[in-house]
C-alpha cells in the first residue's frame, strides 16, 4: 500500500490530537442534551469510533451507509442509501459524523433526508474538508482539517475500497487511479 502513497498529510499522532480537541468541544456544547452521533458508513467508521471515545458525556450512536463514489474518484452525483438508521431521531440532538466533505453532495442529500425526520437539532462534524471541489455549500460545525484538491485515502477513507486500514491520512499517487 505504501508504494501508492504520494504524501502523508496527517500522521496518526496529529489525528489523535485533533480528535481530542473536537471531542472536548462537542462534550461542552452537548452537555445535558440528548446527543445522537450518526456515523456515515463506510468512510466515517474509523473516525466515529475514535471520536465517540473522546466525547465524555452520555450519548447514543447510530449509522447510515451511503455511497456515491463506488470504484471511482469522481462522485456519481447519485447518493444511494445502503443502510438506514436503526432508531428514530425525532426530538434528538443529532450530530452527523463524516470523514470527508468533497463536492458536498453526500451530506446535502443526507441532511435533507435527516431534517425531514424532525430532529431537535442537526449539526455536522467532519474530519476533512476539501473546499476546492465543493458543488453545494455545507455548513461544517466541527471541522478537523482542511485538505488540498488531491484524492485522499487512509484512516477509513478508500480508493476502490482499498487503503481504509492505513493509520494515517495521505494523498494517493495520480498514477494509481489515472490508468
Ligand atoms: O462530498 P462528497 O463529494 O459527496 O464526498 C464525500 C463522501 O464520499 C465518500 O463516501 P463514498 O461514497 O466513497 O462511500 P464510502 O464512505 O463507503 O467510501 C466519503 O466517505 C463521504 O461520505
Ligand atoms: O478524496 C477522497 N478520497 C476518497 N473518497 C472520497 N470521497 C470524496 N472525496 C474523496
Ligand atoms: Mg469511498
Amino acid at each position: 500500500m505504501e508504494k501508492d502513497i504520494k504524501e502523508i498529510l496527517f500522521s496518526r499522532e496529529e489525528i489523535e490530537k485533533k480528535i481530542g480537541e473536537l471531542g472536548n468541544k462537542i462534550a461542552d456544547d452537548y452537555r445535558g442534551k440528548d446527543l445522537v452521533l450518526v456515523g456515515v458508513l463506510k468512510g466515517a467508521n474509523v473516525f466515529m469510533s475514535d471520536l465517540m471515545r473522546k466525547i465524555n458525556i452520555p450519548l447514543t450512536i447510530d449509522f447510515m451507509a451511503v455511497t456515491s463514489y463506488g470504484l471511482s474518484t469522481e462522485s456519481s452525483g447519485v447518493v444511494k442509501i445502503l443502510k438506514d438508521l436503526d432508531h428514530s431521531i425525532e426530538d434528538k440532538d443529532v450530530l452527523v459524523v463524516e470523514d470527508i466533505i468533497d463536492t458536498g453532495l453526500t451530506l446535502h442529500y443526507l441532511c435533507e433526508n435527516l431534517l425531514s425526520r424532525k430532529p431537535k437539532s442537526l449539526k455536522i462534524c467532519a474530519l476533512l474538508d476539501k473546499p476546492d471541489r465543493r458543488k453545494i455549500d455545507i455548513p461544517i460545525d466541527y471541522k478537523g482539517f482542511d485538505i488540498p484538491d488531491e484524492f485522499i485515502v487512509g484512516y477509513g477513507i478508500d480508493y476502490a475500497e482499498q487503503y481504509r486500514n492505513l493509520p494515517y491520512i495521505a494523498a494517493l499517487k495520480r498514477e494509481v487511479y489515472e490508468k
